[in-house]
């Protein structure tokens, strides 16, 4: 009797709980941060508490773009706690990443992505501020500097070759698209980071270990596009309900343990001072250059091997699924278009010659096949919702209030398949992009075009992702031909996570067509 009188109590002061929670919940998600100024957007209302956390899909870009059919170009949603509020067209985007670009700088790193990142200390997640400022100067003007992409030419120049030889011991049987970007990609990279004799030391010793490597690559931005009740209701944080911080804590060690060896022995090799062909012609790798400035006291930032290793997880985790994706979207584009890759190949035939190789001087000169990788980027932009924003402060854009914490998304994926601004937008036609008149380029200036952002925080790695996607594709399509396996379709199906990847893996066959064979050697 006693025990069901208790039990009754119980749940009174457990309904009478909810009641009230629900009702404070109400309140506090009507009134915030608009007492003054404009109201907030409108936007599914979700459940008390929990907001709209339990109808959350796990192809987000999908779902934000169909709500923004429903809701307007801009609209808001609560998780948990957490305000987000998408936008989805160009003006609006041209309000955030120009017009208010030092508010709309900040970022909102998740969890996740605190703890991939020794808590935000890269370039990609820190907030907008100084030391962001300063860490991204130097990955664009030291490492990315012009003089540093033509030194390091030749390293692309091997890797690609490299690729293309490999593809030639294949001949008639299916490659992996994806894995053989990846492996050219990762060697690129680790070669550009390290020195040339980092990866040939690995390759001699049989221990690339890309595979397993490409496997926590993927892994890592499958765990950033969870959604982590920890980052939604964060006096949940310290229990990690889903276990996503410490998943990450897991694949964060992993890339350490490849990272960490590497750069001892730079250190070793540079303290030894046997830098051997590396040094003195002006082709320094990253870790060399990093460590050459942490030594100086007058660079404005105090650069220590932990922030070290924070910008290197950016440029081998952001710089490899990103370009890798990208490759595998347009060889599909172009096995389900065969009259278009017979263009990019006619244009191949007539820049480069089929008595010769792709350098990179030809790449400025292949003008369609450059459209053709623009119109993959409209269509499948590796980072459809861009990395979400925090405005510092309030701000009214598109005449609603943003407060100031909100997460905000710029769904680039709605915009460039819109059809209020693209003419038939889901064809692939890469002509669209061959008006030289527009300023449809990866600058950030045209808002209805925004693969790589815009504004302070574009894509800091562009220069060197374009050019490798121009030079691994000018190779692969001019030294063959491509075509699918018996009885396969092109899957143009997308999955889910913070860069796109196609749900399935492309296949494809490939067979010479250079009449020499030293043209593969
Ligand atoms: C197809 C290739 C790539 C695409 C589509 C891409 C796209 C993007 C996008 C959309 C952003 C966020 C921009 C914003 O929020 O406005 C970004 C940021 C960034 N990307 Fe890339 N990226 C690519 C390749 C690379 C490469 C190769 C590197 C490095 C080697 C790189 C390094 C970075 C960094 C460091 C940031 C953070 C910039 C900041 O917050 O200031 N990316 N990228």
């Amino acid at each position: 009797m006693a025990l069901a009188q208790s039990n009754q109590l119980g749940l009174a002061a457990l309904t009478i709980g909810i009641v009230f929670l629900t009702i404070f919940w109400f309140k506090w998600t009507k009134n915030i941060s608009y007492k003054e100024g404009p109201k907030l957007p409108p936007g599914p209302r979700g459940l008390s508490i929990v907001g709209f956390l339990p109808f959350l899909r796990s192809n987000l870009h999908h779902q934000l773009t169909e709500l923004s059919q429903k809701y307007g170009p801009i609209y808001k949603f609560w998780l948990g706690s957490k305000l987000c509020i998408v936008l989805n067209s160009p003006s609006l985007a041209k309000e955030v990443v120009r017009d208010q670009d030092s508010v709309f700088a900040n970022r909102d790193p998740p969890i996740a992505g605190l703890a991939a990142t020794y808590g935000g200390v890269d370039i990609g997640f820190s907030p907008y501020g100084s030391y962001w400022r300063d860490m991204r100067k130097l990955f664009v003007s030291e490492m990315l500097s012009n003089r540093n992409l033509e030194a390091s030419y030749g390293l692309r120049t091997h890797e690609v070759r490299k690729t293309i030889r490999n593809v030639h011991t294949k001949i008639g049987n299916p490659i992996d698209i994806g894995e053989l970007a990846f492996v050219t990609q990762m060697n690129v990279i680790m070669s550009m980071i390290f020195g040339s004799k980092f990866v040939e030391e690995k390759e001699k010793h049989g221990k690339d270990g890309s595979a397993e490597f490409k496997e926590v690559v993927v892994k890592v931005f499958q765990v950033l596009g969870k959604p982590n009740i920890s980052d939604f209701f964060p006096m949940l944080a310290r229990f990690d309900l889903q276990g996503i911080q410490k998943e990450m804590k897991a694949l964060s060690k992993s890339v350490e343990s490849i990272l960490d060896p590497a750069i001892n022995e730079r250190m070793k090799m540079l303290s030894d001072k046997k830098e051997g062909e590396i040094q003195g012609n002006g082709k320094k790798d990253f870790v060399q250059i990093l460590i050459e400035l942490m030594e100086q006291k007058d660079i404005g930032i105090s650069l220590d091997l932990v922030k070290i290793k924070a910008m290197l997880v950016d440029i081998v985790i952001g710089g490899t699924d990103t370009v890798i994706t990208t490759v595998e979207w347009v060889m599909a584009e172009l096995l389900n278009n065969p009259e278009i890759m017979a263009k990019v190949q006619q244009e191949l035939k007539h820049v480069v010659g089929t008595n010769n190789i792709v350098e990179e001087s030809h790449l400025p000169k292949l003008h369609y096949l450059d459209a053709v990788l623009k119109e993959t980027l409209r269509l499948h932009p590796a980072l459809p919702l861009l990395i979400p924003k925090r405005p510092s402060k309030s701000a009214i854009v598109g005449g609603y209030t943003i407060p100031e914490g909100t997460k905000v998304f710029l769904n680039v994926y709605a915009i460039q398949r819109d059809p209020q601004v693209w003419e038939n937008p889901l064809e692939f036609q890469p002509e669209r992009f061959l008006n030289h008149s527009t300023n449809l380029n990866y600058s950030g200036n045209n808002f209805k075009y925004l693969p790589f952002g815009s504004g302070r925080r574009i894509c800091a790695g562009l220069p060197l992702a374009e050019k490798m996607l121009m030079f691994v594709l000018a190779s692969s399509l001019h030294s063959f031909d491509w075509k699918l396996p018996e009885r396969e379709k092109v899957d143009l199906s997308d999955g889910f996570g913070l860069v796109i990847k196609k749900s399935k893996s492309l296949f494809a066959i490939p067979t010479p067509r250079l009449p020499h064979l030293e043209l593969y050697q």
